[in-house]
Order: C-alpha cells, then structure tokens, then sequence
C-alpha cells in the first residue's frame, strides 16, 4: 500500500523459546487507526514492540514511511522521529526530580547535537500547546513523581504530542483515564487522524470503542484470526476464533 505509513510483512517473534507473534502482516495508511485486540497474553504487546524495534523478531519485515526496520530494530533518526510511543506502564525512577514541562520540552528537542538557546520559544510554544491538548498545562511545574496514574497518563501522550507525528502507537493507553479525559482522548485521536493524517496503532480490551471508532481491527492470538473493518471483522466466530467460545456466549448474554 503507497499511502501506508506502517506496513508488517510476516512478522514472527519468540519471547525466549516461547513462539508469541507468528507470520503476522498488516498495514496502517496515514489518516486511519486499527485497533490490535485479542486475550491476554495473546502477543499484542509484543508485536507493537517488535515494530517498534524493542524486541528482536525472529523473521518478517517492517516498514516504516518507506525504510525498513534493520534486523537490530534501527530506523533512520529523522523516521524515528516521526514515531510516538505511549507504553503500557511507564517505568520511571521516582526520585528524577523532573517537572511536567521539562519532560515534555524532552518530547521535542531533535535529537543531535543543538545550541540551547536555538528555538526556545518555539520550544515552549510547542510545550504549552501539548499540555493544553490534554488538560493538562496547569501541571507543568509539578514534578512528574507527584502525579496520579491518570495525570501520568496525559503528560505522557503531551510528550507524544509535542511534536507532529506521522505514527502513534498506543498501548492500552487509556487504562486509568477518568470517564471525561477517556472522552476527550479519543476525540483527540480522531482529531489527530482526521486533521493531521496520523496513523494510529492502539492496542485495546474495550470492543465496544473499537467498533464505534477505529476504522480497522486485527484480532491477535499468536496469529492473525481476522482483520478488517469492526463491522465486518469483528463477528461471533471471528471471536471466537481470537478469544474461545466461551467469551462470545457470555459476551452476547450481556
Ligand atoms: N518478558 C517476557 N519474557 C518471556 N515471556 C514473556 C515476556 N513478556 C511476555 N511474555 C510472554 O509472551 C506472550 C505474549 O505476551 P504479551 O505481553 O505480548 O501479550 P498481550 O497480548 O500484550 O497481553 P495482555 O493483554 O495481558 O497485556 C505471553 O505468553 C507472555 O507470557
């Protein structure tokens, strides 16, 4: 696909002997989102870091706007770039005593060498602006290690934000968000495809959103069992398929 900004071709990974991502493929075109769902333990995780050049993966090919990821998970600095992650659990060593804006300031800088007082106000400009997108500019002299689990959340997505992007890959992303800022989130994606011709790669459980929002679903349990638009995608034995019989007969008698 020309427009794709990620393509997988036959991706496999192990996670030590154990086979977690077998032969998957897919693609994502600039302005669309595909929701990655499946049980747990299914692999999702490991195959957004696979792409991600995180993990090693045993076999297959990603291509990010055009470059190949190297078989040590390299990718040219300025693709890179272009690369938003937000992970399941952000690992931080509370004692960094690092406020809000300094670590969304961190999100922009290029990296390389660069004269500090190059691009300040577009810097701060840049900071203001990703903190408002999630309600979250009145943190910004907070240090990081006093926010809640929520409030981590969206200075997190403004340090993916801070910078255009052309691919953002989100994993369970809006676990801990309250009911307004879940709202608001995903009315932010859509307003990131839809405006800015991102493309979106978001591991979720919430079936209902992704039927509702995304424009495709993968439906991972080691492989592929079916991919496609939700409404087509996602139907009883195709769930089946992905999560076992039992999920879909208590799923339909909700
Ligand atoms: N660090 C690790 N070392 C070895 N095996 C792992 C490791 N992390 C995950 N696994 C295994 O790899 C498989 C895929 O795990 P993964 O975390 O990718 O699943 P997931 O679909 O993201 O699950 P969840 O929905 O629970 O987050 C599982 O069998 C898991 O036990």
């Amino acid at each position: 696909m020309s427009d794709s900004v990620l393509v997988v071709d036959g991706l496999t990974v192990y996670r030590e002997n154990h086979l977690a991502v077998q032969n998957v493929s897919f693609a994502v075109p600039a302005g669309t989102d595909a929701a990655l769902v499946g049980p747990n333990g299914a692999g999702k995780s490991t195959l957004i870091q696979a792409v991600l050049g995180i993990l090693p993966r045993q076999s297959g090919e990603v291509v990010v706007l055009g470059h190949s990821l190297s078989p040590k998970g390299d990718l040219p600095v300025a693709v890179r770039q272009h690369i938003a992650y937000l992970p399941q659990n952000f690992l931080f060593d509370r004692r960094i005593p690092i406020t809000v804006s300094e670590l969304v300031g961190l999100g922009w800088d290029r990296v390389g060498l660069q004269l500090p007082w190059v691009g300040r106000r577009a810097r701060h400009h840049a900071v203001r602006q990703a903190l408002a997108q999630v309600d979250a500019w009145h943190l910004r002299e907070q240090l990081v290690s006093g926010l809640s689990g929520g409030e981590t959340k969206r200075v997190l997505l403004a340090y993916c934000l801070v910078r255009p992007r052309r691919l953002l890959i989100l994993d369970e992303a809006p676990a801990g968000l309250d009911a307004r800022s879940e709202s608001d989130f995903y009315q932010l994606l859509y307003q990131l495809k839809k405006e800015q011709g991102w493309a979106i790669l978001q591991i979720s459980h919430d079936l209902d959103m992704v039927r509702r929002s995304c424009d495709r679903v993968l439906c991972l349990n080691r492989t592929l069992r079916c991919q496609g638009v939700p409404g087509h995608a996602l139907t009883p034995e195709n769930l089946s398929l992905a999560y076992g019989s039992e999920f879909v007969r208590y799923h339909h008698s909700c």
